[in-house]
């Protein structure tokens, strides 16, 4: 049976990484798809650069968007405080099956649910099901014409206050300017640009920081 890319990814975790060393699977990751097969996560440099943002922010509860391999779930959850909570959506069912693997062999399983579902669905859920007041954190990465519906939606459903951070990949590439025109002009964030480049690539890419101003 001929394996997907992402089952490749994963066994290459599960024969290199160090179970339970978070560090070792962010590294295993990036190894092959720098050497072997390029695949979609945030990767080291821009990595280095959401660290920093998730450090300064120091949040209690999080939201990603698109989960994909779970690279940036690990690499999130590595940097959370006893008790925070971080939840990540992912729609695509074997996706979600790999990242549960990559999260759970990261030894980063009791830091972070995936929660299987459209963003759109699921945003509107947060605050009951899953018993959240508001984000001080979330990761945008999903499919790119839909950052800014979902920007819009965590706003709708009051999962944003003052001083919660939007930080969004690839607002150069693949690109995202409705998303970048919204924050930046709606009035309502102060908006943040830090350049950087494509997973695994030389060509330039960069992350949007979008501070809601409450
Ligand atoms: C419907 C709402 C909704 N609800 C729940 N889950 C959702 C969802 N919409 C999407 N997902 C999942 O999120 C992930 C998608 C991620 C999409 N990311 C890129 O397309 C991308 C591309 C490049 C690049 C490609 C080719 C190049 F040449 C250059 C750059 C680089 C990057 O960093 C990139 O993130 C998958 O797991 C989807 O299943
Ligand atoms: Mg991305």
């Amino acid at each position: 049976m001929n394996q997907t890319k992402e089952q490749r990814v994963l066994q290459y975790v599960l024969d290199n990484a160090v179970r339970g060393d978070p560090q070792s699977v962010i590294d295993s990751i990036d190894t092959y798809c720098s050497q072997k097969e390029w695949a979609m996560n945030v990767g080291d440099q821009k990595g280095l650069i959401l660290d920093n943002v998730v450090k300064e922010t120091d949040p209690n509860v999080l939201l990603e968007l698109g989960t994909y391999c779970g690279y940036s779930a690990v690499r999130i959850s590595r940097l959370l405080k006893p008790g925070a909570r971080f939840f990540t959506v992912e729609f695509n069912p074997a996706f979600a099956a790999i990242a549960k693997q990559i999260i759970e062999f990261a030894g980063v399983n009791d830091k972070v649910q995936i929660i299987e579902g459209n963003t759109q669905d699921i945003i509107p859920q947060l605050k009951k099901k899953y018993e959240l007041d508001t984000l001080d954190f979330v990761f945008v990465d999903h499919w790119k014409d839909k950052y800014t519906d979902d920007t819009k939606l965590l706003e709708k459903c009051n999962l944003l206050r003052k001083g919660s951070v939007i930080l969004a990949d690839n607002v150069i590439v693949p690109g995202a300017p409705d998303f970048l025109k919204y924050v930046r002009s709606c009035g309502r964030y102060d908006c943040t640009n830090y350049p950087s480049v494509l997973e695994y690539m030389t060509e330039k890419d960069a992350l949007e920081k979008a501070v809601f101003r409450g």
